[in-house]
């Protein structure tokens, strides 16, 4: 894909219904997780109309990704910043305001209601989806523990989902196995988007809380967020399209008669 020059033109993607009105590929979120903008150009072009859906995370931004994200949104795809912000207050507000200029459609804040308060307030109308961090995919209650918290994976969720809502968050990130819970604790209002999905067989690297993408479309994710198994694939677009026919086919399951 070429990528046009970077324009002021903004078009947010249209989430309000979740539920029905995408493709089963829009579903798929790919991360690019590479250290710079040839590498992800180049990736982008392997991936063609495969993938509508990228995250720059915090790889690829240190390595001057922010312009791609302009530039992907010229080109009609659409843009997760996983920033994973948090800081004190005013600094997350103004950086908040700042990312929301890049025209994004989702943007990352850990899940700490001081920083997601602020963030509300930063993206004000502008239309960036917030979604806040609840717990890493690569913790389990080892990890947690280590980190000095008293609450298990399940309850810092559960309470992270809640602090969420009521801060005004668009969405949540989460592991697959936390989704039926959190979908029946929120009901259908947040997004849900899950990280640590893994296709069957595949490496699961530094991941602790996985799920395969088909049963993390069951269990109610909205969107997937799917790195290595794409970008490390031999045939990337293979394998985006080997994704996206599994969330093709979970949908099926899941729909009613
Ligand atoms: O809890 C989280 C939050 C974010 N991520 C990000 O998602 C991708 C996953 O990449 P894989 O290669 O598929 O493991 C990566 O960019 C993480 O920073 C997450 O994994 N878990």
């Amino acid at each position: 894909m070429a990528l046009s020059p970077r324009r002021p033109r903004r078009r947010l993607l249209q989430v309000s219904d979740p539920g029905d009105n995408l493709r089963a590929a829009d579903r798929l979120i790919a991360a690019l997780d590479v250290d710079n903008v040839a590498t992800a150009r180049e990736l982008i072009g392997r991936l063609g109309d495969a993938v509508s859906f990228y995250k720059i995370g915090m790889e690829l931004a240190y390595g001057g990704g922010l312009d791609l994200a302009g530039e992907l949104k010229d080109s009609g795809k659409r843009v997760f910043l996983d920033l994973k912000l948090h800081d004190i207050g005013a600094t997350v507000e103004r950086a908040t305001r700042q990312i929301a200029r890049l025209g994004a459609d989702f943007l990352t804040v850990h899940g700490f209601p001081q920083s997601m308060r602020a963030a509300r307030v930063g993206a004000g109308d502008s239309g960036l989806r917030l979604l806040a961090v609840t717990v890493l995919t690569s913790y389990d209650e080892t990890d947690l523990a280590e980190a000095g918290y008293a609450l298990g994976v399940t309850e810092l969720v559960t309470r992270r989902a809640a602090q969420a809502r009521e801060a005004g968050m668009d969405g949540l990130i989460l592991s697959p196995l936390e989704l039926p819970m959190i979908r029946a604790l929120l009901g259908p209002g947040m997004l849900l988007v899950s990280p640590g999905v893994r296709p069957s067989g595949s490496e699961v690297g530094d991941q602790k809380r996985v799920m395969t993408p088909g049963q993390a479309i069951i269990a109610g994710a909205d969107f997937l967020v799917v790195g290595r198994p794409i970008t490390r694939a031999p045939d990337p677009r293979a394998a985006a399209l080997a994704i996206a026919q599994e969330i093709e086919l979970a949908r099926e399951l899941c729909r009613k008669p």
